[in-house]
């Protein structure tokens, strides 16, 4: 045995001789001998060394453009590397979280179905001496797969469509998200960045945990349409329920959850049925297509509604919830009709791939044409109501952070009696002061839902029984 220093001193000759053997080599050997010499060593390698290697290098093409393979990979490792290797990048990818990766000439391991492979990670150094004042980056990285030759088929076959697909997910889920709004026949982006979660939306926790069920696997059964033969099911969902009670919000927790972009279709501002159809084609797949206040922004009943109105029985100008005055309406007639509407969603999408949801909001349910809801044409149909005890806990948890107080049940008595909704609840739960004293706010709220029974208690009454008369329908 050597002692540490001996063995330095030894390894430190060794490397020496090496160096100048490989120098000698160089120098008397002409480029095709060395050339030869180095294939058939290669080759004789190749007989003892049993193992196979891939290299995925980062720039491919003519024009050297990032290898999808390349990135790909690179998301697939992130999470192996944050806990196998020692040397990691960090780099924030579109303004969102850090994402690490592992260092040049790192290495981590992986496993699949029982079978291990090394990835390791390395860079070649251009040698061409170009001149220029602008740093000219020659660094050419890659990533180099290693695994046993025995396993060939698993490894190039089902696993490496394994890490590609993974890790294509992973992109999808770092992406940057986009909020796209329709500006007459085109579409114009912004950045969606909305905090709501299901976490945080205040709503029954089994109707939240249905919700959310339903939602997961629709985003996965693609894989089920692609084997059975069919087009991909359309996800149609309905939100009602008054102004205020979280319809808009629980489309951005449905967005963040899926990872999909919007589409918010203003349907005013779509001329006619050809415009509708283009609009539909443009948006891309994983993507929420959102479709506000129905009631509001078409003549979705069609002939029905006329009728009605001719027999004098159309009340809708009394209601002072209407959010586009009537007038406007009438005055602006859209081409577009409730079949049009019905018909591109249920046929036009038949022939496109990917994953879209299509979610319609209004505030008035029972003014939609039977047609529209009737099941089979919407999958989901979801009420948000008016804030209850369980919802009201919710909203407690994310403004004041408490789980109970001895206020809660004065709380949860008048939330019985009284119609307010989340949006209102959480107005009256925000904190004044920075310091957020708890029983403040919920003194506030408390004030305030006895000022709403003392103001309405007919009207109170009223929209309670019209609620039941509702639900009892369903
Ligand atoms: N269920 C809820 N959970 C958490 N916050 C809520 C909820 N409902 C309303 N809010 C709060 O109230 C605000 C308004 O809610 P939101 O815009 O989602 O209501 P809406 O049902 O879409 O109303 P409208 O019918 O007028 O479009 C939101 O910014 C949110 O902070
Ligand atoms: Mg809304």
């Amino acid at each position: 045995m050597y002692a540490p220093a001996d063995m330095f001193a030894h390894l430190g000759s060794t490397i020496g001789a090496l160096v100048f053997v490989w120098t000698i080599f160089q120098q008397f050997f002409p480029y095709q001998v060395r050339n030869h010499i180095e294939k058939y060593s290669q080759r004789l390698v190749g007989y003892v060394y049993p193992y196979i290697q891939i290299t995925f290098n980062e720039l491919t093409g003519e024009r050297l453009m990032r290898s999808e393979a390349y990135s790909a990979i690179e998301n697939y490792l992130s999470s192996k590397s944050s806990t196998q290797a020692k040397r990691l990048k960090g780099d924030i990818k579109n303004n969102q979280s850090l994402v690490l990766s592992m260092d040049d000439h790192e290495e981590v391991a992986d496993e699949f179905k029982g079978v291990q492979v090394w990835w390791a990670s390395g860079k070649n150094i251009s040698k061409s001496q170009t001149f220029s004042y602008i740093p000219v980056n020659d660094e050419k990285r890659y990533y180099k797969l290693t695994f046993h030759k025995r396993k060939r088929d698993l490894i190039i076959g089902p696993y490496l469509a394994h890490v590609l697909k993974e890790g294509n997910a992973i992109k999808v889920r770092n992406r940057q998200r986009k909020l796209y709004t329709n500006n007459g026949s085109h579409w114009s982006h912004v950045v969606f960045e909305h905090p709501a979660t299901f976490q945080t939306l205040a709503m029954e926790p089994e109707k939240k945990k249905d919700i959310i069920e339903d939602l997961t696997a629709f985003s996965k059964a693609e894989e089920f349409y692609t084997r059975i033969g069919r087009a991909w099911k359309r996800g149609k969902y309905l939100l009602y329920g008054p102004p205020g009670t979280g319809k808009s919000t629980m489309i951005a927790a449905m967005a963040n959850l899926l990872g999909y972009d919007l589409y918010d279709l203003e349907l005013t501002a779509v001329k006619d049925n050809t415009e509708l159809r283009r609009l539909l084609i443009e948006t891309s797949s994983k993507s929420i297509i959102v479709i506000e206040d129905i009631d509001c922004s078409l003549d979705l009943t069609g002939q029905r509604r006329k009728q009605r109105k001719d027999r004098g029985d159309d009340q809708e100008e009394k209601d002072p919830r209407e959010k586009v005055p009537k007038e406007e309406r009438e005055s602006k007639p859209s081409q577009v009709t409730l079949s049009g509407l019905l018909n591109f969603i249920d046929g036009l999408w038949s022939a496109c791939r990917g994953e879209r949801l299509i979610v319609f909001t209004t505030n008035h349910v029972e003014k939609l044409d039977a047609a529209l809801i009737r099941k089979g044409r919407m999958d989901k149909h979801i009420e948000l109501s008016y804030c209850n005890f369980e919802s009201f806990k919710v909203l407690a948890r994310n403004y004041l952070k408490v789980e109970s107080h001895t206020l809660f049940p004065t709380i949860c008595d008048l939330l019985a009696e009284v119609n307010m909704t989340p949006a209102d609840v959480a107005e009256h739960l925000m904190p004044k002061t920075l310091s957020g004293d708890v029983e403040i706010c919920l003194k506030n709220l408390i004030q305030a839902l006895e000022a709403e029974k003392e103001k309405k208690p007919s009207t109170q009454v009223e929209a309670k029984d019209q609620d039941n008369e509702s639900s009892d329908k369903k």
